[in-house]
């Protein structure tokens, strides 16, 4: 991610319909809980999206139906055309904790994908290696979790979930456990990654800031049952840099987003 010359080659982003989905879970009492009602929303190839929304609300729900991890209530998900019925090849995900197993190198961890897919080592390992010198850690293939700093652990989890070059990024609050500083970072170097890659990304923030800054489209849910309450296009240049959030049309759009949140008295107006 440093450097801005591309090391991957560019992905075939994947479209994602989610048609009419509603997703309940059935509680151990007995009882139904709601927590996506009726959501439909069309993703292009190659879009960043973001959502945002109270806790609760059903975003890493709508994530792992996305993912394939957890099966829709009613209506469908579509990605490229095809519905989700397990998890989709072409489908990466990282998530906020790293994820990484303590008893495997660096290496091993990115590999462990393409191990379970059935793929050659051989034919991925000069990818992860590019991987690895992008998100700047050449050197540390041979390292373990622990000797790693929490930001490097996400970037390793990354290059885990890129390896297999997926058309679809799914990221749920992938910066969440990091320190102010390496979180800004690691939003800058996810900017410039997508726009080496190509993909199509799914951005699950708590952050309005962090959205308004990646995404193409920030889209707000509501509380629980979780419904699309806004989608906005953020219509700002690209590369964007930190010094945009003190653009008038930045501060715009962030106001307009947490206006929904101080409508649904999520946040105070003070
Ligand atoms: N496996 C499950 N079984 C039962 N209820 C669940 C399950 N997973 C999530 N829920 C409930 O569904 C609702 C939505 O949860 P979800 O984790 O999707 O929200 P979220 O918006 O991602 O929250 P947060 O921002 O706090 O991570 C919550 O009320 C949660 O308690």
């Amino acid at each position: 991610m440093r450097d801005p010359a591309p090391a991957t080659a560019r992905l075939h982003g994947v479209s994602v319909a989610i048609e009419n989905v509603t997703k309940i879970y059935e509680l151990r009492d007995g009882s139904d809980l709601l927590a996506l009602d009726r959501v439909d929303l069309a993703i292009a190839p190659g879009a960043f999206v973001a959502i945002v929304g109270p806790s609760g609300c059903g975003k890493s729900t709508l994530l792992s139906l996305v993912a394939g991890l957890a099966p829709v209530s009613t209506g469908k998900i579509l990605i490229d055309g095809e519905e989700v019925k397990r998890p989709h090849e072409k489908v990466g995900v990282v998530f906020q904790t790293d994820l990484l197993l303590y008893w495997r190198t660096v290496m091993d961890n990115i590999m462990l994908p393409v191990e379970i897919k059935g793929w050659r080592r051989q034919d991925y390992l000069p990818k992860a290696e590019r991987l690895l010198e992008q998100v700047g850690l050449a050197g540390f293939a041979g390292k373990y979790p622990s000797e790693l700093s929490g930001g490097m652990r996400q970037r390793v989890a990354i290059c885990r979930a890129l390896v297999q070059e997926p058309g679809l990024l799914l990221m749920d609050e992938p910066f969440g456990a990091l320190d102010a500083l390496t979180r800004e970072q690691m939003i800058a170097d996810l900017q410039a990654m997508w726009l080496s890659v190509g993909n199509t990304v799914l951005f699950i923030t708590h952050s309005i800031e962090e959205a308004v800054f990646l995404a193409d489209r920030v889209l707000v849910m509501s509380p629980r049952p979780g419904r699309i309450d806004l989608d906005r296009t953020i219509d700002i240049e690209r590369p964007r840099s930190w010094r945009s959030r003190t653009d008038v049309t930045f501060i715009e759009y962030m106001s307009e987003i947490r206006g929904i949140f101080e409508a649904r008295g999520v946040l105070t107006k003070e």
